[in-house]
């Protein structure tokens, strides 16, 4: 049953958000794709199909556009992704965001409003006359997010759960939008492991700091685990761009995904450490011996959620020191 009440939020009229589950049972058709055999919210449907590859038909529509693997998005009259200040209801998502075929995320809203500058160079796209670009979620007061034509520059914050939920909403609006065949990247800043400050690191595994391949989430209390993984020929795509000329090295590798920049990843300069220098260079050494590259904080959960939309994501960081040298990042090295 469709909803009347009207909310203004910021300027942006948004819909009242106890109505966001009024369900249209009878509904088998939804944003233009037919459904005629829309699946049961089940287990099976939300959390498995490990197998599923980015692009593969069984997680996209036949178009390439994006399917969503929630059969309860579907039901409602209205989807708000209230973190981003936009929504189905409030927003001509299709007409605003349809064209998109590059979304680019990093840390800050800094970085990516500098980078979406970067892209408007790089592919010539003019704005109109005495205007400049605007933070589409500048509202949300929580994620920056900047379009230039095709590419969507997005900040994420700091850590999985931050970078979880805007994957969450980013997959969304894909599919409001009517996106064909999305690429995510993640642009970020990395501590090396045996690699000097200034090193471009493209990902081809994440791991825990346990080194597991899997992305580990607790949901009604239980743990669930999605496998991490990365589409290999974009990988080599990526590496293959890389100009023996450049002034920096470009290498690929497993990426180790902490849950805190401290402790989490071997520090002996946070508020607190009890471990000494001796455990932390062991730790080290053995992930180095593994086969890590880099360690960061969202690349695990970036892998999973994209990996599990059939979407085709990588991550690339630069190293702002090597961490088998140290653990303190100079205010020169992180620029934004
Ligand atoms: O520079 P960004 O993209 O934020 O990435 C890295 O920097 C932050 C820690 O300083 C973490 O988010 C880590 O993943
Ligand atoms: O050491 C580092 C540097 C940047 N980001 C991290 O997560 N770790």
């Amino acid at each position: 049953m469709p909803c009347n009440c009207k909310v203004e939020m910021n300027g942006i009229p948004h819909p009242h958000n106890g109505c966001e589950f009024h369900l249209r049972k009878e509904n088998t058709e939804h944003n233009g794709h037919h459904h005629p055999h829309r699946k049961t919210f089940d287990n099976d449907d939300r959390y498995e199909e490990e197998d599923c590859v980015a692009g593969d038909e069984t997680v996209r529509y036949p178009d390439g556009s994006v399917r969503l693997r929630n059969p309860n998005i579907e039901l409602m009259d209205q989807d708000i992704l209230y973190h981003l200040a936009l929504g189905s209801g409030s927003h001509d998502l299709v007409e605003m965001f349809g064209d998109v075929k590059f979304v680019c995320m990093g840390g800050t809203p800094k970085r990516m409003e500098q980078f979406a500058y970067n892209i408007m160079a790089e592919i010539g796209h003019k704005l109109p006359c005495g205007t400049t670009l605007q933070d589409i979620s500048q509202f949300s007061y929580r994620y920056s997010m900047y379009k230039v034509g095709p590419v969507l520059s997005i900040s994420h914050g700091m850590g999985i759960p931050s970078v979880g939920i805007l994957l969450h909403e980013v997959i969304k609006l894909m599919y409001h939008a009517k996106v064909h065949d999305p690429v995510f990247f993640r642009i970020g800043t990395c501590g090396g492991i045996g690699y000097e400050g200034g090193t471009v690191i493209i990902s081809d595994d994440a791991v825990d700091g346990a080194l597991r391949n899997v992305f580990e989430l607790l949901v009604l209390g239980k743990s669930i685990q999605r496998p991490a993984k990365f589409d290999k020929r974009l990988v080599r795509e990526l590496k293959g761009l890389a100009d023996p000329e450049d002034p920096y090295d470009t290498v690929t590798g497993k990426t180790m995904c902490t849950y805190d920049f401290y402790e989490g990843q071997g520090r002996l300069d946070g508020a607190f450490c009890d471990f000494t220098e001796a455990d932390k260079m062991e730790y080290l050494e053995n992930i180095y011996k593994a086969g890590v590259v880099n360690i960061e904080m969202e690349s695990l959960a970036f892998a999973a959620l994209t990996h599990q939309a059939g979407i085709k994501a990588a991550v690339v960081c630069v190293t702002l020191l090597d961490r088998l040298k140290g653990d303190q990042v100079n205010h020169d090295n992180q620029r934004c």
